[in-house]
């Protein structure tokens, strides 16, 4: 079988997800990271009033045309607690921020510009219509679509929903997605660990990545090298009504890889094996029912870069993230020299540094910051030491020449998405 480009690869993935999950509805202070399943609307004005921008007077401007001007103190509009009366002809209202502006008033005055002498306000400095105050509807109006379906909720969107009313939200359920390493040699984290074994890393990496991203994840633990022991932890991800199930190792083509003919005998429609990407040549993909599936390669850099390029997308698009498909590299200067690339796209693992760029590169702009990617010598996808010292992936497309350093590059962030 002939290797597909990523860029098959991710609209196939893609592709895979039919709908976004249903919609429940969550309390907003557990709403981050989760997605808006609705178009949501206002359901009052903001401010609901008109509202004192200052703490000071409440008064008639046309009273403080000429200044000073002595007025009669007649009550307190407080925020929470307003002034009921209305204003006459040089008459005032102490009032505080976020106060209702009382009737017949049409200003506010610094309580600094005024002197109080007992019931009276000395207005000292001339004011004019509508100083100092906030109009009813100034932020939004009752009806007004400030938050679309699609969005990945943040403090920001969360603190504009409690101001339209909302205590709730309505969100895509978050996917459950099952992780399960794969191979004889693995022992969880911590555990005992025999002279030919090492500890199961991508493990609590994906599910870290998972969680960030938005889903629950489910660790099915390690199947051992059988069809047997994959059976039965394949049989345990259906049981959990997994929405992806993702494999790690045993992708490959040696006779213990033997994730995909244990899938197969289970039913599974296979989408694509083995993509035009280093790391994560091995890549697999299919469906189980209705569960996704991913199989991503055992050496843990690669199980990372596939997780970046796929899961993250499939886990976005099943909670209806409108921006799931969106490319996920920036520009950037290239640091070091680089030698033809061969047919794989590649993901060098590469360090940023921020770097003024000479003028004639700015385009106009007096000055352009631009983040240096300088790929680590060593780029063996099982060296973890060297990922955790990486800072983004630097794409290199198939058959890209010779590149020099100060060359325009693309690179994908690490620190936002791992
Ligand atoms: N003859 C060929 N050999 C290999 C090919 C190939 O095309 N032909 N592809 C290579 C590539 S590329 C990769 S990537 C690896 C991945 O293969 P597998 O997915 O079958 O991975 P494993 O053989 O199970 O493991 C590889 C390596 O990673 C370690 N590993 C596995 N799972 C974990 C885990 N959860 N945490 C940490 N480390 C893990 C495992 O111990 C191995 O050292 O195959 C190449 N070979
Ligand atoms: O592509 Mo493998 O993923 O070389 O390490």
């Amino acid at each position: 079988m002939s290797l597909i480009s990523v860029e098959d690869a991710l609209s196939r993935v893609l592709a895979s997800v039919e709908k976004p999950l249903e919609t429940e509805h969550v309390a907003l202070t557990s709403c981050a990271g989760r997605t808006l399943a609705e178009d949501l609307s206002a359901l009052r004005d903001q401010p609901p009033f008109p509202a004192a921008a200052m703490d000071g007077y409440a008064v008639r401007s046309g009273d403080c045309a000429q200044v000073p001007a002595t007025l009669q103190v007649i009550g307190t509009s407080a925020a929470g607690s307003r002034f009921t009366g209305t204003l006459s002809p040089m008459e005032a209202v102490r009032i505080f921020t976020g106060a209702p502006v009382p009737d017949g008033a049409d200003a506010v005055v610094l309580q600094e510009d005024t002197d109080r002498v007992g019931d009276h306000v000395v207005v000292k400095e001339a004011t004019r219509p509508n100083r100092h105050i906030r109009p009813a509807g100034l932020d939004f109006r009752a009806g007004d679509v400030l938050l679309q379906a699609g969005l990945r909720l943040d403090s920001r969107h969360i603190a504009l929903a409690a101001a339209m009313g909302h205590g709730t939200l309505p969100v895509h359920r978050k996917p459950k997605v099952a992780i399960l390493a794969t191979g004889d040699e693995l022992v969880r984290a911590g555990e005992p660990i025999g002279p030919d074994q090492i500890a199961a890393s991508s493990s609590p990496a994906t599910i870290l990545m998972v969680e960030k991203a938005g889903a629950e994840a489910i660790d099915l633990g390690i199947a051992r090298d059988t069809l047997e022991s994959l059976d039965e932890h394949i049989q345990a991800a259906r049981d959990a009504s997994a929405d992806i199930l993702v494999t790690l190792g045993g992708a490959s083509v040696g006779e213990h890889d033997l994730v995909q003919k244990a899938l197969s005998r289970q039913g599974m429609e296979l989408g694509f094996w083995r993509v035009a990407l280093r790391p994560g040549k091995p890549l697999m993909h299919g469906r189980l029912g209705s569960t996704l599936l991913l199989g991503l390669p055992g050496n843990p850099v690669s199980s990372l870069v596939c997780a970046v390029l796929f899961l993250i997308p499939a886990i976005r698009a099943l909670v209806g993230d409108q921006r799931a498909a969106d490319d996920p590299a920036e520009d950037a200067i290239l640091g070091a020299d680089l030698p033809p690339n061969k047919e794989r796209q590649d993901y060098m693992r590469a360090s940023l540094a921020m770097q003024d760029m000479p003028l004639s590169l700015a385009q106009g702009s007096e000055r352009l910051m631009l983040p240096v990617a300088t790929p680590h010598l060593l780029q063996d996808s099982s060296m973890l030491s060297i990922l955790e010292r990486s800072d983004a992936l630097l794409v290199r497309p198939p058959h890209a020449p010779a590149a020099a350093a100060g060359e325009a590059c693309r690179v994908i962030r690490l620190e936002r998405l791992c």
